[in-house]
């Protein structure tokens, strides 16, 4: 499945530099990240990795602007987040960034293809119904444009959520456990084309995923304990990473399942 010959790093499209984020009060503050500085290049694919609580929804908020960082500095796209202010911010979310959350957050009262449109619309860009249609038939879903979310699957619905993500064309696409919801068969149908999206569009996607097997499907794993870097993998297999989580403790006090039952590669 790796193309062993591709580099798992091309420039960065995000790069995050001594990034610190700290919550809470001082007398109670929790270091969420730690002097994390970390690079995902152009057309990668990065599975973010560490036991529960160790940083990783705060590192993809920090990444996609949608948290600021206590110190330290975030570049997307080549665009300094620090500089801009919250009307900059949304807009450059809406141009720049694809996100894909484990509940789909699909509106129910549209069809498919105007849950699909909806980030070009916000964009004050042109409702390009061809473009929609293309994107569908490209996630296997060419046919399904008129339904409601409601009359599809759960692997369907997360793959209108990926059409609607890559829709803008975004410099990067974030992903918040994209599998999390999904019995195995539809989880593999979505990672596969995750990583079809890197591999032969060259879309740039960051997934933050407990899945040992989710993560393989990435070029990298990043992880993190504690808030801070862990060190990483290149060409993940899926026990690499579950003896990489294990010796983090990742499993310690975490519901999830080591190895995802009938998710095989
Ligand atoms: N809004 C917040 N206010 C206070 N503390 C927070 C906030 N968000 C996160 N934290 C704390 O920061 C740390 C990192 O949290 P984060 O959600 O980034 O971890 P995570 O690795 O994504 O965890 P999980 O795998 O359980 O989702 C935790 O100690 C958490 O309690």
């Amino acid at each position: 499945m790796h193309d062993l010959n591709r580099p798992a790093t091309g420039p960065a499209v995000v790069r995050l530099a001594s990034v610190r984020k700290v919550y809470g009060r001082p007398s109670s503050a929790v270091a969420a990240l730690d002097d994390v500085s970390v690079e995902f290049g152009r057309g990668t694919f990065t599975a973010v990795m560490g036991p529960s609580g160790s940083g990783k929804s705060t590192l993809l908020q920090c990444a996609a602007g949608l948290d600021r960082a206590t110190s330290g500095s975030v570049h997307l796209d080549g665009q300094a987040l620090g500089d801009l202010n919250e009307r900059q911010l949304t807009v450059l979310r809406r141009e720049r960034i694809g996100f894909v959350f484990q509940a789909f957050n699909l509106l129910p009262a549209l069809t498919v293809t105007q849950n699909v449109l909806l980030p070009l619309q916000l964009a004050g860009r042109r409702p390009d119904r061809d473009r929609a249609a293309r994107i569908l038939r490209r996630v296997g879903l060419g046919e399904r444009g008129r339904h409601r979310p409601a009359e599809l699957s759960g692997g369907q619905q997360q793959r209108v959520a990926i059409a609607r993500a890559l829709v803008t064309a975004p410099a990067v696409v974030f992903a918040d456990e994209p599998t999390g919801a999904l019995d195995s068969r539809s989880a593999r149908d979505v990672l596969e084309l995750l990583h079809e999206s890197v591999h032969d569009a060259g879309q740039t996607i960051v997934m933050v995923t407990h899945d040992p097997v989710a993560a393989s499907y990435a070029d990298r794993v990043v992880f993190l304990a504690d808030g801070r870097l862990a060190g990483e993998l290149h060409g993940p297999t899926p026990e690499a990473v579950a003896e990489r989580m294990t010796s983090l403790g990742g499993w310690a006090d975490d519901a999830a399942t080591p190895l995802t039952p009938g998710l095989r590669r």
